[in-house]
């Protein structure tokens, strides 16, 4: 039974490992309705998403290539609420991705990285303009939300810091969209962190990782068996203050896709980070 309270959802990158986690919350959420399942992936055309994503039920969902007859079919639908497209495609996709929803009034709830500053903040121009609800989440876990915080309030203690982030090794960007995140959150503080303390040579290019805001480094790790994983590392005379946190089942992202739908339709312009809407 669907009413004006529904929320009709498209996936995109239905076919991949976030969008199968994705096919099954949204089939299994009593306010949602999957309308449509969009991949590239040509072996997975018209094949049912829901059996796809290890359903028992059919959910009558063909996997399709065809995003903007997709997104024009959903917003004709006018007994429902507006609808959403959940991204989690790949970095050279997401970013037309979000520009055709948007031009279709779909508000879209963006969990792949990659994009570049200069895309966010011309999706960000695109979403005030439209006065449409977007949010970008490079990471939708809570544990990640509380590591950062704590990140954070030991940046105030701790002038010293790097960030490892490690991953399967599928994956296409580095470092990873959270990494980012991480240290633009602690760059925002307006300090400067790790001073040099000697005149440093990489013998090996990329030795000492990637630099990111405000002097903070990270390094990225690539292995089969990682899924999802990240260290912030504060060290001062005599200490090392270490946060980790650990994925090890993409369930656990869920709970925060589907909050993102319920609250994209309420925003009028594009958010960047899950905390913003806890
Ligand atoms: N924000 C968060 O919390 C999280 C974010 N991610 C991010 O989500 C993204 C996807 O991750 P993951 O599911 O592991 O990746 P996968 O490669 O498993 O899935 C991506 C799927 O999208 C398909 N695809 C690629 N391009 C397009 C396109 N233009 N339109 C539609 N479908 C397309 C791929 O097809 P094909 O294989 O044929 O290319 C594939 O089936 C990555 O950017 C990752 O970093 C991942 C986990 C959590
Ligand atoms: O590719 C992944 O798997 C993940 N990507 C996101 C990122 O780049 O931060 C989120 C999480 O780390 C999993």
């Amino acid at each position: 039974m669907t009413n004006q309270s529904t929320i009709p959802v498209i996936v995109n990158g239905a076919a991949g490992k976030m969008g199968r986690e994705v096919i099954k919350a949204v089939a299994q959420a009593p306010d949602m309705i999957l309308m449509g399942a969009l991949d590239t992936s040509p072996e997975h055309q018209d094949k049912d998403a829901g059996e796809l994503a290890g359903l028992s039920e059919p959910l009558e969902v063909p996997i399709t290539n065809q995003l903007e007859p997709m997104l024009g079919y959903v917003a004709g639908e006018r007994q429902m609420a507006p609808g959403v497209m959940v991204d989690f495609t790949h970095p050279d996709a997401v970013y037309d991705n979000v520009r055709s929803a948007i031009a279709y009034g779909i508000r879209p709830v963006v969990g792949t990285t990659g994009l570049s500053p200069e895309q966010i903040q011309d999706l960000t121009d695109f979403a005030e303009k439209a006065s449409t609800g977007c949010l970008l989440i490079p990471n939708f876990s809570i544990g990640m939300v509380l590591l950062q915080q704590a990140a954070i309030n030991a940046s105030k203690y701790f002038d010293h810091v790097e960030i490892i982030e490690l991953h399967h090794n599928q994956k296409a960007d580095a470092p990873s969209g959270t990494a980012i995140q991480t240290a633009q959150l602690l760059a925002e503080l307006g300090k400067t962190f790790n001073p040099p303390q000697v005149e440093e040579t990489e013998k090996l290019p990329g030795a000492r990782g990637s630099l990111a805001d405000e002097g903070i480094r990270i390094h990225s790790v690539r292995l089969p068996g990682l899924i999802a994983h990240q260290e912030v590392i504060f060290g001062a005379a005599g200490q090392i203050y270490t946060l980790r946190h650990d994925t090890s089942d993409r369930s656990c992202y869920m709970p925060g896709v589907l909050l993102a739908i319920r609250k994209v339709n309420q925003l009028k312009s594009l958010v960047y980070g899950l905390e913003k809407i806890l």
